[in-house]
């Protein structure tokens, strides 16, 4: 059976984990992985295949689906039955606050069946609205799979199916090398300076055979080495391995580990082997929003090193990738907590791991410190099958019944509330069942394996480019930025929380190197279609630091030598002086641009709505929100009173109806980019009032179709 993933979050991949475990469970031989590693001829190779699909952007697929579907699409396909054989299954992942919900199972779907596929069972479609989330869709259409499976395949006689009691073989093989490695080569300038201040250094036979004494498992660390008891025990002076190391003068003179030692506790700069990825360094990392606001909203300026003559060729907007990773101390602790002190810094030898497990880009070898700092991702929320998994590795008794009382059916709002709810983390989870002792060869199945965040980049045109950069070409980099607002809040369990990345991003120092991606925005193939794309109109709705693509849209029909299109935009923020970002910039477009900024949280008139009581950054942040308030800010539950009469986008658009009237009539390109769930629904709804009260057209239906057919209507939200 293939199981075969699209996903950009990650949820679709851990339906498509449990899917392939019960599938082991059934005695079936599995592969499991991205649409994209799998190639379209493999399919006929099969029995059965299952589709695992999120839908991204606006009923778009996941990127990581991108070349299998183009491949599926090839029109030399059509009509051929070229899948006569194939059957399969199709799980979809959607949110149905979005137009287009699922779109990218149903299009699959569409195009299997086209191509004379059978389906294996009925289509589902789970939506993250719903009460429980996916899981009210999803486990209901496990059982039934599971039944069908067995129906219509069963096991041979006398086999019965693994139960879930009983552990599986690990998938991936790692283990900690023999302590006999060859000591690594001096490649680095770092090394050659390690070694060119030490005294009378020994001869390299005697360094390996020290280095290797050093690996050794048995080896005392550094911390037992400097307690002297550990001398008197063993009657070995301290100093006797590292007697050649000792340091002839300051170390700073060498720039040694230099940003090591100032920022100890940061995670580790070493740029990774991403396939597709491209160096950056940091320039400027700064907060934008002033201290007392309570987000911090981040300008983050890279120097791109990369095929940079593509890039500027991608008008429209850029994607930056950036692969965040983990903080020493955590990564620390949980080598503690799981008594890997002794093999967590040495050599490990990995023969089948995951694709994305990206190494570090010096080669140094990898240990499972490096692993745990750079690939997988242990303040993940846990899922079921990390959970389902821990149950094996504790011998307490009580931890094992409290973790399988997670899984059970109808317990799923337990489970819920003990994760997700909190936003718990692994490690946390870990601290909670002390007993639990993850053994080293498990860690590449049990551990999420970190995911890369996309930002948009926020310029375009002439800032991309420095002088340097004309004169000299494509070696110099280009001046790439992005927007973030940093996801900081806290839960019911009252703990303030910090998102993986943004707390990467917080502390990305100026100077770290990075290995980003950076790719076309989805929207290049909407925005700039047309000959004369520059010249359309140009109306603009963004919330927050939804202005990050439309800045760069700004930006890249400043450059363009014709008459560029006019441009209105409707920005919606809290406060004027808080969070109107880009303000001064729009006042140097105002030959062809119209900016209606609108502010929630502002009071037109103090006696009216007086101003809220102010609150420093720490009250907000630490502000204890009811049931309601958490439900509402993580979109579980609607806030009835969104609309009511508050100074939103979608009431200034309603306000400036006229104008917004006529600007619709020209066939504008649309854009609306902020934050996913009502934001983008009112807008469109608002847009089809005013098309309908301005006269341009008589009913909804016509407004709706107005939008679709007349402008290029283009949503980045997330
Ligand atoms: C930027 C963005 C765009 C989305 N667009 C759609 C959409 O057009 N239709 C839909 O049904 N769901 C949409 N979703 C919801 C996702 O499909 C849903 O959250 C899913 O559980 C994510 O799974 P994944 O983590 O595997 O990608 C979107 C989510 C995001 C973040």
């Amino acid at each position: 059976m293939a199981i075969l993933y699209g996903s950009e979050t990650g949820q679709a991949e851990e339906i498509a984990i449990e899917v392939e475990e019960m599938a082991r469970r059934l005695h079936y031989q599995t592969r499991m992985d991205e649409m994209d590693s799998f190639k379209l001829s493999d399919l006929l190779k099969v029995s059965l295949v299952v589709f695992v699909t999120s839908t991204t952007g606006q009923g778009d697929m996941p990127t990581n689906t991108l070349n299998f579907w183009k491949n599926l699409r090839r029109e030399k396909l059509t009509n051929s039955n070229c899948l006569g054989s194939v059957k399969f299954a199709i799980f979809g992942l959607g949110d149905s606050g979005y137009r287009k919900f699922n779109w990218a199972a149903r299009k699959l779907q569409v195009r299997l069946l086209q191509l004379g596929a059978s389906e294996f069972l009925r289509a589902s479609e789970a939506d993250e609205r719903h009460n429980n989330g996916i899981d009210s869709i999803y486990l209901p259409w496990k059982a039934e799979f599971r039944a069908a499976l067995l129906d219509k395949y069963p096991l041979p006689e006398g086999v019965e199916p693994i139960p879930d009691e009983q552990l599986l073989p690990p998938k991936y093989s790692i283990r900690i090398t023999p302590t006999m490695e060859p000591f690594p080569a001096d490649t680095s300038a770092i090394k050659s300076a390690l070694y060119s201040h030490v005294d009378n250094p020994a001869p390299l036979s005697q360094r390996r055979f020290e280095h290797n004494e050093r690996q050794d498992a048995s080896f005392p660390s550094w911390e037992a080495r400097e307690d002297s008891s550990w001398e008197i025990r063993t009657g070995t002076p301290v100093e006797v391995l590292d007697k050649n190391n000792v340091l002839k003068d300051h170390p700073s003179k060498y720039l040694l580990g230099k940003s090591d030692q100032k920022f100890a506790a940061l995670p580790p700069s070493a740029p990774l082997r991403v396939p597709g990825g491209v160096l950056a360094a940091v320039v400027d990392n700064y907060r934008y929003t002033p201290a007392d606001h309570w987000q911090d909203v981040r300008h983050i300026i890279f120097d791109v090193y990369g095929d940079n003559e593509s890039i500027l060729n991608n008008l429209g907007q850029s994607i930056l990738s950036i692969y965040p990773k983990n903080y020493p101390e955590d990564v620390e602790d949980l080598i503690s907590i799981m008594g890997w002190t002794d093999v967590a810094d040495r050599p490990l030898e990995i023969t089948i791991g995951p694709h994305r497990l990206f190494r570090r880009l010096d080669g140094e070898p990898s240990t499972l410190r490096d692993i745990l700092l750079h690939n997988l991702d242990i303040t993940a929320i846990p899922k079921r099958n990390f959970i389902r998994q821990l149950a094996f590795w504790t011998t307490n008794k009580d931890e094992v019944e409290r973790l399988r009382e997670f899984l059970l059916d109808g317990n799923e709002q337990e489970f819920y509330d003990y994760t997700s709810r909190p936003r718990r983390t692994i490690l946390e989870l870990l601290h909670d069942f002390p007993g639990v002792k993850i053994p080293v060869d498990r860690v590449l199945d049990m551990f999420p394996i970190i995911r890369h965040r996309d930002f948009s980049v926020c310029n375009a045109g002439e800032s991309l480019t420095s002088q340097e950069y004309l004169y000299k070409g494509a070696n110099f980099p280009l001046r790439m930025e992005i927007f973030a607002a940093l996801v900081e809040y806290k839960t019911i369990i009252r703990k303030p929380r910090q998102g993986l990345c943004s707390r990467y991003l917080k502390h990305l120092e100026p100077g770290t190197n990075l290995t980003v991606r950076i790719t076309p925005s989805r929207g290049l193939n909407v925005l700039l279609p047309s000959p004369g794309g520059f010249e359309r109109p140009l109306l603009a709705v963004a919330t927050g630091t939804g202005i990050a693509p439309i800045r760069a849209l700004v930006q890249e029909r400043v450059e363009y030598e014709g008459m560029p299109g006019d441009i209105l935009l409707f920005y919606g923020g809290r406060n004027r002086k808080k969070d109107y970002h880009f303000a001064d910039e729009w006042t140097w477009y105002d030959n062809f641009m119209t900016v209606y900024p609108c502010f929630s949280r502002d009071p037109d008139d103090p006696k009216e709505s007086p101003p809220e009581p102010k609150k420093t950054e720490e009250e907000e942040f630490l502000k204890i929100k009811t049931e309601e308030e958490e439900d509402i800010e993580f979109g579980l539950a609607p806030d009835l009173d969104y609309d009511k009469g508050k100074k939103y986008v979608q009431n200034e658009i309603r306000k400036r109806g006229k104008e917004v009237a006529e600007m619709l009539k020209r066939g504008p390109i649309v854009a609306v980019c902020g934050s996913a769930g009502k934001m983008p629904v009112s807008v469109r709804k608002a847009f089809v009032e005013v098309l309908v009260k301005e006269g341009v057209v008589k009913t909804e239906e016509e407004a709706e179709m107005w939008l679709e057919r007349r402008t290029t209507y283009w949503e980045d939200t997330w």
